[in-house]
C-alpha cells in the first residue's frame, strides 16, 4: 500500500505542477486580453470614421461603431471566460480530485484510471483527461457500483465493462493526505467525516460522498417531474442543488442558470443554499418563495396575508370562536376538489358573464359597469373569455381617450391650472419656445394655458389607463364571492359561514392566505395566464407544504419546464395542506417519477433514533451510523427553573465553542418572548421574519423558519404537555428535533407533551430541574 501511496503522491504532485503551469498561462493570457481591452477603449474613436453628412455616411458610421463595440464585447467575454477557468483551477489546486475508478471497457485491452473531481482537467497536447468532472457519464460508476461487471449510460449508448477498483482521496491545501480503497458505494467513513465537521450557516456541496439513491435522483434526465419523498436529513435539498449543477453541465449547450428557478420555503433558507451552485462552479439560479410570487402578483391591490401569519393563527388562536371554521376553510380551499369546482365554474363564465366596477373619475362615474356589461355581453360568446376581456379593455382605453380630449374644458382644470407652481410653468414656456422657435405669430400665454390644461388632464387620466390595463374593471372580489356562493360547495358543512367570512375579508381588500392561489387562478383565468415559457426547470423544496392547488398553478405557469419536487410529509407544517395531499396529486402528473429516501444522514444515530419515534411509522427511517449522545429531556418544576435550565445550557454551548446553536420555538410570538428573556443573559439573535439573516452563534427562531436548516445543537424551547398536542403539532415537534446534527436538548415545564412521553425511555436521558435560588 505504501508503494501505491507514494505513486499517488507523485501523481498528485505532477497534477499540482500541471495546474500551476496552466494558471500561469491563463494569467498571462488574461493580462493580454485586458491590455487589448484597454487599448481598444483608448483608441475606440480613432478607428471609427464619424460622418453624418448623408444617409449612407450615417449608416457607415453606425456600422463602424457597432464593429468596434463588438470587438470590445468579444474581449470582455474572453476575459470573463478565462477568469472562470482560473477560478476552477484555484479550486482544483486546493483539492484536485476526490475519487478514482479503474475501468476496463468491454472490447478494450487497457484499463483506464478515471480520476474524479469538481471539474475536468485536460492535457490538451496528450488528449488526456487528467481529471474527470464528477458529472461525466462514466463517473456515475463511482457513486453507483461495486467492483465487478458494470454498465453506464453514455451519450452514444450503454457502455459495459468491468470496474476493477475504487479509491478515495483526501487532500488538504493541495497536499494528498490520505487515500482509501473501497469496495462498497461511497465509504461510510468519508461520509461520517463530512458530517462530523458540523453544521454551517451555508450549505455544503456533497459531490465526493453522494450516495447511490441520491445519485439516481441527481442524474435523472428523463422525467418531466422528479418527485422525491425523503425523510428528514436524507439529502433532499442537497440532491436538488447538485441536480441543478448536473443539469447545467449536461445540457450546457441549451440550458443556463437563468432558466432554472428554485421555490424555497423562506428567504433564510434561500440564503442558506445560495452558495452551493457557485461552489460547484455554476451560476446561481433564481430563487423565489411562493409567498413572494403571490405578493408580486396581488400585493399592489390587496392586503395579502402571508403563509407565516396564517400559520401563527393556526398555532396560536385556538381560543378564537372562528377557529374551527377557519381551519376548515384552509383545508378545503387548498384541495384538488376546490380547484376542480373552480374549473367547472370558470367553464361557465363565458355564458354567465363577469361583474364589473364603475370607472370613477373625480368621484363621479365616467364609464358605468352597466355600459361595460352591455359592451361585453354583445360580443360574440364564441370568442374566448379572456379575448373578450381584452376587447373590453381596448374599448375602455378608447373611451378614455375620447373623454380625456373633452375634459380640459371642465372647471376643475381651470382651477388647478391657477395652482400650478412657477417651476412647472417655466418649463412649459421653455418647451413651447423650443417647439415654436421659428414661428412669428405666437400667443405664448394662451398656448401655455392650453399646454397646462393638457398636462393636468393627462396626469389625472393616467391612473385610469393603468386601472384598465391592470384589468381592475373586473370586480374580482365579487367574482370570487359569486363562486363561493354557487351551490357546488353544498357538501361542505357550514360553508355559508366560510363564504361570509371570506367575503367580509375581501370587502376590506384583504386576501386570506388560503384564498391567494384560488384567487390568482380565477383572476388569471379571466385575464389570461401570465405563463413564463423561458423557465426550463423548476425546483420546489419543502414540497410537503404545497397544496395540490399550488402545484397545479405552478405547473401551469411554467409550461415549458420540467420539475424537481422534494419534500417530506412528516415535516408538514402548514395547516392548509392535508398531510400527503399535495404529494398524492403529483403522482398523476404525466412523465413523473417518484423516489423515496429512507436513510437520514444529518443527525447522529442516537438523535435520529429518538426523533423518528415521534412519528406514526418510525420504522421507515433508517438512521445513519454516527456516534453521539442521546437527547436530554429537561423537565423543570416551574417556569423560572425552565428558563434557568435553558440559559445554563446556552452558556455551556458557548463555553464549548459550539458554533451554531438554535433555540427552536413553536411560534414567532413564543420566540419573541424567549428572546426577550434570554437576551438579558446571552448574546443571542432573534429571527422572527423570513428576510432576516443568520450568522454563527446562538439564535432563537420558530420552527417554520428553521425548516430546511441545521444546527450543531438544538434546544427545543418548550415541549410541555400543552404545547404540542394535535397531530400536526406533532410534525412541528419532529421538524424541530431533526434540525440538530449533534446535540438535542428538549425542555418542558412540569411534564413533556405526550408525543415525547411515548418515546421509549432508553432513547433519551431525562433530568429534573428545580426552582433555582434567586440570582
Ligand atoms: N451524500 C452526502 N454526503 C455528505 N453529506 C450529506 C449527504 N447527504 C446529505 N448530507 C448532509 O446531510 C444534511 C442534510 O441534508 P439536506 O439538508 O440536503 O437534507 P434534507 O433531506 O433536505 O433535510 P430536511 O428535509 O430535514 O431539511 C446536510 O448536512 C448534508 O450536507
Amino acid at each position: 500500500m505504501q508503494e501505491q501511496l507514494d505513486w499517488e503522491r507523485q501523481r498528485a504532485a505532477y497534477i499540482h505542477a500541471f495546474i500551476r503551469t496552466k494558471q500561469a498561462l491563463l494569467k498571462s493570457k488574461v493580462e493580454g486580453v485586458h491590455a487589448d481591452e484597454r487599448e481598444l477603449k483608448e483608441t475606440f474613436w480613432n478607428d471609427v470614421t464619424v460622418n453624418f453628412s448623408t444617409a449612407d455616411d450615417t449608416a457607415e458610421t453606425i456600422s463602424s461603431i457597432k464593429q468596434q463595440a463588438e470587438l470590445l464585447n468579444e474581449r470582455e467575454r474572453s476575459a470573463a471566460l478565462i477568469k472562470k477557468q482560473m477560478k476552477t483551477l484555484r479550486r482544483l489546486a486546493e483539492s484536485p480530485y476526490f475519487g478514482r475508478i479503474d475501468v476496463k471497457e468491454d472490447g478494450q485491452s487497457e484499463i483506464e484510471a478515471v480520476y474524479i473531481g469538481i471539474a475536468s482537467l485536460m492535457d490538451e497536447q496528450e488528449f488526456d483527461f487528467l481529471i474527470y468532472d464528477w458529472r461525466a457519464p462514466i463517473c456515475s460508476l463511482y457513486y453507483d457500483s461495486e467492483p465487478g461487471q458494470v454498465s453506464y449510460t453514455a451519450p452514444a449508448g450503454e457502455v459495459h465493462g468491468e470496474l476493477l477498483q475504487k479509491r478515495q482521496y483526501l487532500f488538504h491545501r493541495g497536499e494528498l493526505e490520505a487515500m482509501f480503497d473501497t469496495t462498497i458505494a461511497i465509504g461510510d467513513d468519508r461520509l461520517r467525516a463530512a458530517l462530523a465537521a458540523g453544521a454551517s450557516t451555508q450549505m455544503k456541496t456533497i459531490i465526493s460522498t453522494i450516495q447511490k439513491e441520491q445519485n439516481e435522483a441527481i442524474r435523472d434526465e428523463k422525467s418531466a417531474a422528479l418527485i422525491v419523498q425523503g425523510v428528514a436529513g436524507s439529502g433532499k435539498t442537497s440532491v436538488a442543488m447538485q441536480r441543478a449543477a448536473y443539469l447545467l453541465y449536461r445540457q450546457r449547450k441549451h440550458l443556463d442558470a437563468s432558466q432554472l428557478i428554485l421555490f424555497s420555503p423562506n428567504r433564510l433558507f434561500s440564503s442558506y443554499v445560495s452558495t452551493v451552485l457557485p461552489e460547484l462552479g455554476e451560476e446561481n439560479m433564481t430563487q423565489k418563495t411562493f409567498g413572494s410570487y403571490v405578493y408580486e402578483r396581488l400585493g399592489k391591490v390587496y392586503d395579502v396575508e402571508d403563509g407565516f401569519s396564517q400559520l401563527e393563527y393556526a398555532l396560536g388562536a385556538q381560543h378564537d370562536k372562528a377557529y374551527a371554521m377557519r381551519m376548515m376553510s384552509m383545508r378545503y380551499k387548498a384541495s384538488a376538489r376546490y380547484k376542480q369546482r373552480m374549473d367547472d365554474y370558470i367553464a361557465l363564465l363565458h355564458v354567465s358573464g363577469l361583474p364589473f366596477c364603475d370607472l370613477l373619475f373625480r368621484k363621479e362615474v365616467l364609464i358605468s359597469k352597466e355600459e361595460m356589461k352591455h359592451f361585453f355581453d354583445q360580443l360574440n360568446k364564441k370568442i374566448p373569455l379572456t379575448n373578450r376581456v381584452h376587447l373590453l379593455a381596448e374599448w375602455l382605453l378608447k373611451l378614455i381617450i375620447q373623454k380625456e380630449k373633452r375634459e380640459h374644458l371642465n372647471d376643475w382644470v381651470e382651477a388647478e391650472r391657477e395652482l400650478l407652481d412657477e417651476e412647472t410653468l417655466f418649463y412649459m414656456h421653455r418647451e413651447l419656445q423650443k417647439q415654436y422657435s421659428n414661428e412669428d405669430v405666437f400667443n405664448e400665454n394662451e398656448a401655455v394655458d392650453h399646454v397646462a390644461a393638457r398636462h393636468l388632464v393627462k396626469k389625472a387620466f393616467q391612473p385610469l389607463r393603468n386601472w384598465v390595463k391592470s384589468f381592475q374593471f373586473i370586480h374580482m372580489p365579487l367574482l370570487y364571492s359569486h363562486f363561493l356562493r354557487s351551490d357546488v360547495h353544498r357538501d361542505i358543512t357550514d360553508f355559508a359561514m366560510i363564504a361570509d367570512w371570506t367575503e367580509s375579508e375581501l370587502a376590506e381588500k384583504r386576501i386570506p392566505f388560503e384564498d391567494t392561489t384560488p384567487f390568482l387562478y380565477l383572476q388569471d383565468a379571466v385575464q389570461g395566464f401570465r405563463v413564463d415559457r423561458t423557465v426550463k426547470h423548476v425546483f420546489i423544496d419543502e414540497a410537503q407544504d404545497y397544496a395540490s392547488f399550488q402545484f397545479a398553478y405552478l405547473r401551469m405557469m411554467y409550461p415549458k419546464a420540467n420539475f424537481t419536487i422534494v419534500g417530506d410529509s412528516s415535516q408538514a407544517l402548514f395547516p392548509h395542506v392535508e398531510v400527503g395531499e399535495g404529494f398524492q396529486a403529483l403522482s398523476s402528473w404525466a412523465g413523473s417519477k417518484q423516489l423515496s429516501f429512507h436513510k437520514s444522514y444529518r443527525a447522529t444515530k442516537p438523535l435520529m433514533s429518538f426523533a423518528r419515534e415521534l412519528l406514526p411509522h418510525p420504522e421507515v427511517i433508517e438512521p445513519f451510523e454516527r456516534v453521539g449522545e442521546t437527547p436530554l429531556l429537561i423537565v423543570a418544576s416551574n417556569s423560572d427553573a425552565h428558563m434557568k435550565a435553558v440559559r445554563t445550557q446556552i452558556e455551556a454551548f458557548s463555553t464549548q465553542g459550539i458554533k451554531t446553536v438554535a433555540v427552536v420555538t413553536k411560534t414567532v410570538a413564543e420566540a419573541v418572548r424567549a428572546h426577550a428573556q434570554l437576551s438579558e443573559w446571552h448574546d443571542i439573535q432573534l429571527v422572527a421574519r423570513d428576510d432576516q439573516t443568520y450568522q454563527n452563534g446562538a439564535v432563537v427562531l420558530p420552527v417554520y423558519l428553521a425548516k430546511g436548516l441545521e444546527f450543531d445543537a438544538v434546544l427545543v424551547f418548550d415541549a410541555s404537555k400543552e404545547m404540542y398536542v394535535s397531530e400536526y403539532e406533532r410534525y412541528h415537534l419532529y421538524t424541530a428535533c431533526t434540525r440538530a446534527m449533534n446535540q438535542l436538548f428538549i425542555f418542558a415545564t412540569v411534564a413533556p407533551c405526550h408525543w415525547i412521553a411515548k418515546v421509549p425511555s432508553h432513547l433519551y436521558r431525562r433530568k429534573e430541574a428545580t426552582t433555582p435560588p434567586l440570582d
